[in-house]
């Protein structure tokens, strides 16, 4: 069986590399010339532990290629995996415009039967226009099925997940579907929920959503902690012990990031309301994060006065550590809020970069942490990488002008940093 995948971003380069690891032939498809190009290469274009050495591999033992020769792609194809990106429209929905591309393209291009599967993320009822879309790009009749696969990996640990997941969801009509994509997956060892497309298609945005809502939920108590001299971080580890609630998504902070859950919330609050339906705790869960970065600034401001000309270093720009995607990253909130009130902000990241906009072209970007520090008044932290988290504060206390440390992740623990000297504030874990 030979497997396509369409968009060769982080879930399809993932993808490609877990079926070539499953035993599979792949094909990565893109209409990014530069990318394919980087990946038959054995490079990858973005930062993901472990998926590099795994291309090197397959790219080695045949088993995986890239193409940007779509027509001779699809034809080749059984099996189509379509990844491309699903960006939020200005309303909150998710724009289709990347599947629809493809689904025609498909249509067109197909040459006998294709089973062709979305992974990407998309709103409940993109199954039936897939399939509408591939029906009326058909120039001949072939037969076909569309399914759900949606993909539930996390960057920065994206090869684990995909190749260990905790379930594989299946949403199809057909039984030759189903088999075929249980096939595809049948040396994973995990439980398989076989169910209707629609409810796959659910089932992703809520799961997004509910850990969204564990997220927002944990920021807006620890600012109650704050009121009270209580460490969120004990009452997170405590309320995590019941396994009714899980410890995990309990880390208050500056908020979520990422490209997926602003992005995902946003557009299971759309499909609701055009339900005339009111996910009004989701719709909270927004507010919570869209005023979480603020939450620290405001505290920042009222210790330092004003950010105007003061020198302030912000250690971590990434979402989350270990990838280099900046996309919806709360530091880049605090850095355009920062600089909207005229602070001198010096940056460093192990490996995220700015995008190239002049509204950042003030930011110093260092390449080591003491670097960003130097004659700092200040420092937010925003990022929990390693790095970071590892800092010699004793030592850091000289090189800084003014000791004020803001603690967007509640990395240190405030006593030890009281001890040193420091002015901290976290968000929650100040007792
Ligand atoms: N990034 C993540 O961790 C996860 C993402 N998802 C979902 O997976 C989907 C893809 O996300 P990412 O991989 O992050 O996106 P991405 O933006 O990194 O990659 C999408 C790729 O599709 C390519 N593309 C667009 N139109 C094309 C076409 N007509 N033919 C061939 N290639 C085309 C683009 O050039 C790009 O390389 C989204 O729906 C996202 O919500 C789901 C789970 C995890
Ligand atoms: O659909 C997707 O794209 C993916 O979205 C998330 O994965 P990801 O965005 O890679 O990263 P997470 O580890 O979930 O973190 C998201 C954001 O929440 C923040 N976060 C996470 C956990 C926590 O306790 N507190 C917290 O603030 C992180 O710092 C980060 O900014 C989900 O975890 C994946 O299951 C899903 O497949």
């Amino acid at each position: 069986m030979k497997i396509l995948v369409i968009g060769t971003g982080y879930v399809g380069s993932t993808t490609a590399m877990v079926f070539a690891e499953l035993g599979w032939k792949v094909t990565g498809l893109d209409t990014d010339v530069h990318k394919i190009r980087q990946l038959r290469q054995g490079l990858l274009h973005f930062h993901e532990p472990g998926l590099e050495d795994l291309l090197k591999k397959h790219i080695q033992s045949g088993q995986i290629k890239f193409t940007t020769d779509k027509d001779k792609a699809i034809q080749e194809s059984d099996v189509i995996f379509i990844c491309v990106g699903t960006p939020s429209r200005p309303d909150g929905s998710a724009d289709l415009r990347f599947v629809k591309q493809v689904a025609s393209e498909i249509g067109q291009k197909m040459n006998g039967y294709k089973l062709v599967v979305t992974k990407s993320t998309v709103p409940v009822g993109t199954q039936e226009l897939v399939t509408g879309w591939i029906e009326a790009a058909q120039e001949h009749f072939y037969p076909f099925d569309v399914a759900s696969n949606p993909e539930f990996l996390r960057e920065g640990k994206a090869v684990t997940d995909a190749l260990n997941p905790d379930r594989i969801v299946i949403g199809s009509e057909s039984k030759r579907a189903t088999n075929l994509l249980k096939s595809l997956y049948h040396s994973v060892k995990c439980p398989f929920v076989i169910t209707t497309p629609r409810t796959a298609e659910l089932i992703k945005y809520a799961s997004n959503a509910f850990l969204a809502t564990k997220i927002s939920y944990i920021n807006e108590l620890a600012r109650l902690c704050d009121e009270l001299n209580v460490n969120v971080k004990d009452v997170a580890g405590g309320i995590g012990l019941d396994p009714r609630i899980g410890s995990s998504f309990l880390q208050a902070g500056i908020g979520y990031g990422g490209s997926c859950f602003p992005k995902d919330v946003s557009a299971l609050i759309l499909t609701a309301r055009q339900n005339n339906i009111e996910l009004s705790v989701l719709e909270k869960v927004v507010k919570v994060n869209q005023t979480q970065h603020s939450y620290l600034t405001d505290k920042a401001r009222t210790r330092l006065g004003s950010f105007s000309g003061k020198k302030i270093a912000i250690l971590g720009l990434a979402f989350k550590p270990d990838t280099d995607d900046i996309r919806e990253a709360p530091a880049l909130r605090i850095i355009e809020s920062l600089l909207n009130e005229r602070a001198q902000l010096r940056l460093y990241d192990p490996i995220a970069t700015l995008p190239h906009d002049a509204k950042y072209e003030s930011v110093a970007v260092c390449l080591e942490v003491e670097e960003a520090l130097k004659e700092a008044d200040a420092v937010f932290l925003c990022t929990e990488w390693p790095i970071i988290r590892g800092i010699d504060w004793a030592q850091m206390k000289d090189v800084m002008a003014h000791g004020n440390v803001f603690d967007g992740r509640n990395i240190l623990n405030a006593h030890d940093m009281q001890a040193l000297g420091y002015y901290y504030q976290s968000i929650g874990s100040n007792d």
